[in-house]
């Protein structure tokens, strides 16, 4: 922070303070502004998002004066080095719909997108669909699971290592119309694609749990909250990255994109991919993980290429969430697992059903 007085108060933009932290009329300047006055908490950050957001995403902090951590934000997800993460018009093939227009979900104007969209009229993920997709992360072990011969994953951590697979969720996939469709920008098989629209804050949580996000408007289930934006990296990227700064998962969880590994042959080093947030990432980088019942899932959207080793990762509501409520997702985090590259947090989700904390409880799924 650059302004200040002579008391070392930072009045740099004093304008943009709120003295209430849930004042959304705000003046939005182009960089981001906190105002920290000594030895009290921190109240209010105009746009976390810099303005790059459809709306503008404050961030508060009632319980201390710890001020955000250091990122570049980004909206799109972007390839740190050797990732694989090619599109071509020849590379959709047959996914190619030729007879998109206008709006695909509108009952005027039908076509094969429509048949295979996962929305509703209402820009919402279909309540079957939805459900499917909890239970995938509930319960894997009764979903269909890959394992794959020399998984891309275990040799990751190291030349020598010749750990079996562990296994892969076979996930469901939302397609959404893409670049080959003649549909408009506001057709409704395209969500994912369109933004952040929802009113969200980043805060400090109560429980110790670092910052937080929630929404300041109530949701109904199925609703498009936020990608889960990042650097694409491969996995032994993410190895070496981890082993050179072991505390950097403080702000961020990395994410693996391995839901299309067993659909293939052995996928080479620069094809077994996964988001990184702790460089660059959007809001996502701040939900906080919950064991059980948590009011996001991560479903994998098709936006570019119908390829599975590349996906974005977005989060819907499992269910309605009162304006006000943290967004909290399910890392999939074996809390048992001393052998994974990220050490594992002490978890403060605070559900019943905390993985943790239950480690007598017998183990279905992950609940
Ligand atoms: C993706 S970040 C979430 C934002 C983070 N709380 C922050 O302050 O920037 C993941 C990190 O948040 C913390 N975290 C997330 N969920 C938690 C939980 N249930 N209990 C304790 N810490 C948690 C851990 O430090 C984790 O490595």
């Amino acid at each position: 922070m650059d302004g200040g007085d002579e008391n070392g108060t930072n009045t740099e933009n004093i304008e943009n303070f709120a003295e209430n932290p849930n004042e959304m009329s705000l003046v939005i300047s182009p960089q981001p502004q906190v105002v920290v006055l000594p030895g009290l908490p921190l109240y209010g950050v105009v746009d976390i998002a810099k303005g790059r957001e459809k709306n503008v995403i404050t961030l508060v902090n009632e319980m201390s004066s710890e001020t955000p951590p250091s990122f570049r934000y980004i909206t799109q997800n972007t390839v740190f080095k050797n990732a694989c993460v090619k599109f071509s018009l020849a590379r959709l093939g047959d996914n190619n719909c030729s007879t998109c227009v206008g709006d695909c979900l509108s009952p005027s104007t039908p076509c094969a997108c429509a048949n295979e969209t996962a929305y509703t009229t209402y820009g919402l993920v279909k309540e079957e669909f939805l459900e499917e997709c909890i239970s995938m992360n509930h319960n894997p072990n009764k979903h269909c699971q890959f394992f794959c011969k020399e998984c891309p994953l275990e040799r990751s951590k190291g030349e020598d290592i010749t750990e079996p697979c562990k296994g892969h969720i076979m996930r469901k996939f939302i397609k959404e119309c893409w670049l080959g469709c003649d549909c408009t920008s506001q057709c409704g098989n395209r969500v994912v694609q369109r933004g952040i629209t929802r009113k969200l804050q980043v805060f400090m949580t109560p429980e110790g749990k670092g910052w937080g996000l929630r929404t300041l408007e109530d949701l109904p289930k199925g609703a498009f909250v936020s990608e889960y934006v990042g650097e694409i990296l491969t996995n032994r990227e993410l190895v070496g990255r981890v082993l050179r700064s072991p505390k950097a998962g403080k702000h961020s969880y990395p994410v693996l994109l391995d839901a299309g590994w067993g659909a293939k042959e052995a996928l080479k080093d620069e094809e077994a991919l996964c988001l990184d947030t702790t460089y660059y990432g959007n809001i996502a980088r701040f939900i906080n993980h919950r064991c059980y019942d948590p009011n996001l899932v991560e479903i994998p959207v098709e936006l570019e290429s119908p390829d599975h080793h590349y996906y974005h990762l977005a989060f819907f509501t499992t269910r309605a969430v009162r304006a006000m409520e943290e967004l909290t997702w399910d890392y999939g985090i074996d809390f048992d697992d001393h052998d994974h590259p990220i050490k594992p947090f002490r978890c403060q989700c605070g559900s019943k059903f905390c993985r943790n904390i239950k480690r007598s409880r017998s183990k279905i799924g992950r609940s």
